[in-house]
């Protein structure tokens, strides 16, 4: 017989059970005792509701226990007389090694109907009583370094149930009860675990519906509490549901959560609550924390991080869907072959344009509204007047097609230019596993939030850029944007109406809405990796581009390229006007494959 097969036993183990007269409370008495364990049978033999008592219910169990040749005593106390029934162990078998707090009686009545004395009577029974009883047991149990505790929760706790305000309240308050014993008696071997039964009782009947009812027998719960009860079980303040011969464990979990201010100066509005309140409420990262130091530790976590100032996180998630979208928001297209690899996803080499990791730094900086408009106080800062400066990407390691990166980032520098304000953010953004992906850093330019005295020249860390070599360029590619490239772009997260809203575009001193400048990014980037690295996106290592004029959604994008070394320096021309729109960029490679 392997151990797995040996027969879990009780001998010499005294175990008290509280409301054993009838229901679970039975069968933990039955299935104990025939496994050896001396019972204490509790049982006031009240009615459901509390009322009344009887030496009946106890004896019957009892009897019941020594007709099979096991050992057993009745024990008539209420459980709010917690020191008594325990004395009834000690008197009768000198220990207590198990105590299953499972009495409990329903008083159920609507909120608006429960008068005090239902509350009373039943939080004193399942939740007084509960804790008398443990108390009583505990000095024994801690003394002799062993002791294996049981709290009955339900679900109507957990979850709430009509009529129930009072029961909930109680088997919620075991819950809490549990957690702090576990705690407690962890050091003396003393654990303390939480059973979340649904059975047919007394107390259920005509509440569930009868086929459910036929089909939660207590009989088929009381082997989970009997080991939870053993000395082979080390699980402790675990919670177990159990009903119908299936099990599993209950766990509270705790969202990410969201920063209500983005520094420790700053004060929290109700207004800044309401914008942030899907993150507060978003669960998708949801994690169970196992001691309340974890909590408390994260929250010391958070305050570094205002301390620090103004370093927001959020979110991004993607797959393959994401990523075809960005492609065509970039013109990609089946026309060439090559590019087939950006736009279906059983493609052998599907893949990810690397600029399309631009996007969870720049959502990130969209997501906060106070970002840049606090690093210039007292300037208006909206859609009206700001403008994508200057771009840098970073590709840092491997590319995932799909994943949730966290990115975080701060404003790094801010410059008075005269004509406007250049605040530059930094953000990175990590894997699952806390690999750093990618680095972006992104320029926005305030038009008419300047001359407020503020320096002119970048801190280093800034990336500079490179002046196009002399002379005329080795290669250009040549793309026509669609009429409707920034509809389509904006779909990619970027909504800002800039991008299509007329009235919006005027008030920016714009005739007509203007493309995004990281879709000119990108279409200059798909120029770049296919004329020097046939499209092959694992080549990409970093880019940098200033986007030094408008581009209206329908003009033709010509992109004129130098190579040197690894290097390859770019502008990037609007042939309709021969203005240039990307100027003094430049992307590096990690090695070039020049087309001949
Ligand atoms: C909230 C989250 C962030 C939001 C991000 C944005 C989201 C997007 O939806 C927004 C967009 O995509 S907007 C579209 C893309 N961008 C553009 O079209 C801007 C094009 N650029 C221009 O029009 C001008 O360069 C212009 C208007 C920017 C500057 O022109 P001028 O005022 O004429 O300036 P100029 O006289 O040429 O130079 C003055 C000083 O400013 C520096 N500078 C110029 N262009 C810059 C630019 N693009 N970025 C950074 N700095 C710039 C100059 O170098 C000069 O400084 P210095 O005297 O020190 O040399």
């Amino acid at each position: 017989m392997s151990s797995s097969d040996r027969k879990l036993r009780f001998d010499n183990r005294v175990a008290v059970v509280t409301g054993a007269g009838a229901g679970l409370g039975r069968e933990y008495a039955l299935l104990l005792a025939e496994r050896g364990a001396k019972v204490v049978v509790n049982d006031l033999g009240g009615s459901h509701s509390g009322e009344g008592a009887s030496q009946r219910a106890a004896d019957i169990v009892v009897e019941e226990i020594r007709r099979a040749g096991g050992e057993a005593v009745a024990d008539y106390n209420s459980v709010i007389d917690g020191a008594m029934v325990i004395e009834t162990a000690l008197k009768a078998f000198g220990r207590v090694d198990i105590l299953i707090n499972n009495a409990g009686i329903l008083r159920d009545r609507s909120l608006a109907k429960t008068s005090e004395q239902d509350w009373n009577l039943v939080n004193d029974v399942h939740l007084k009583g509960s804790f008398k009883c443990t108390q009583a047991a505990f000095p024994h149990m801690k003394a002799q370094r062993y002791g294996r505790i049981i709290m009955t929760s339900s679900n109507s706790g957990i979850y709430g149930n009509f009529g129930q305000a009072n029961y909930s309240a109680a088997k919620m308050g075991l819950v809490g009860l549990a957690n702090t014993v576990a705690i407690e008696g962890a050091r003396n071997n003393v654990l303390c675990n939480v059973i979340i039964p649904t059975a047919a009782s007394r107390m259920t009947e005509g509440i569930l519906p009868d086929i459910l009812f036929n089909e939660l027998k207590p009989k088929l719960i009381a082997p989970v509490v009997a080991y939870l009860c053993h000395e082979s079980c080390q699980d402790n303040g675990s919670y177990i549901e159990s009903a119908a011969g299936w099990a599993t464990k209950v766990h509270t979990v705790r969202g990410k959560g969201a920063v209500l201010r983005p520094s420790l100066i700053d004060t929290v509005t109700p207004e800044y609550v309401k914008n942030v309140w899907s993150n507060v409420t978003d669960m998708s990262k949801a994690k169970h924390l196992n001691a309340i130091g974890e909590a408390s530790g994260y929250l010391l976590e958070v305050l570094e991080k205002m301390k620090e100032g103004d370093t927001i996180e959020d979110y991004f998630e993607f797959d393959n869907k994401q990523l075809i979208l960005y492609a065509l928001g970039i013109g990609a297209s089946v026309k060439n072959t090559e590019e087939m690899r950006f736009l279906y996803e059983n493609d052998s080499n599907f893949a990810p344009i690397p600029s399309f990791f631009v996007l969870p730094g720049l959502l990130l900086q969209m997501s906060s509204d106070k970002l840049i408009s606090k690093a210039l106080p007292g300037k208006q800062v909206d859609f009206s007047n700001i403008l994508h400066g200057e771009q840098y990407l970073e590709i840092v390691d491997e590319l995932p097609t799909s994943g949730t990166l966290l990115t975080t980032g701060k404003v790094f520098d801010v410059m008075d230019k005269g004509s406007g304000a250049v605040v530059v953010t930094n953000t990175e953004s990590f894997d699952e596993n806390g690999r750093l992906l990618v680095r972006n850093q992104s320029s926005t330019f305030v038009v008419g939030a300047g001359k407020f005295g503020g320096k002119k020249d970048p801190i280093a860390g800034v990336f500079p850029l490179q002046p196009n070599p002399k002379g005329e360029p080795d290669a250009f590619v040549q793309y026509v944007t669609n009429y409707d490239q920034a509809v389509l772009y904006r779909l990619s997260g970027d909504r800002n109406p800039l991008h299509i809203d007329p009235q919006m575009a005027l008030l920016a001193g714009f005739k007509t809405p203007i493309l995004h400048g990281l879709c000119t990014l990108g279409y200059s980037v798909r120029a770049v990796l296919s004329q020097y690295a046939e499209n092959n996106p694992t080549l990409f290592k970093a880019v940098k581009v200033r986007f030094s004029g408008p581009v209206l959604p329908g003009q033709t994008l010509r992109v004129d390229m130098w190579l040197r070394g690894t290097r390859v320096h770019f502008r990037t021309v609007v042939v309709e006007t021969g203005k240039e729109v990307i100027s003094g960029a430049y992307l590096d490679l990690k090695s070039t494959k020049a087309k001949l």
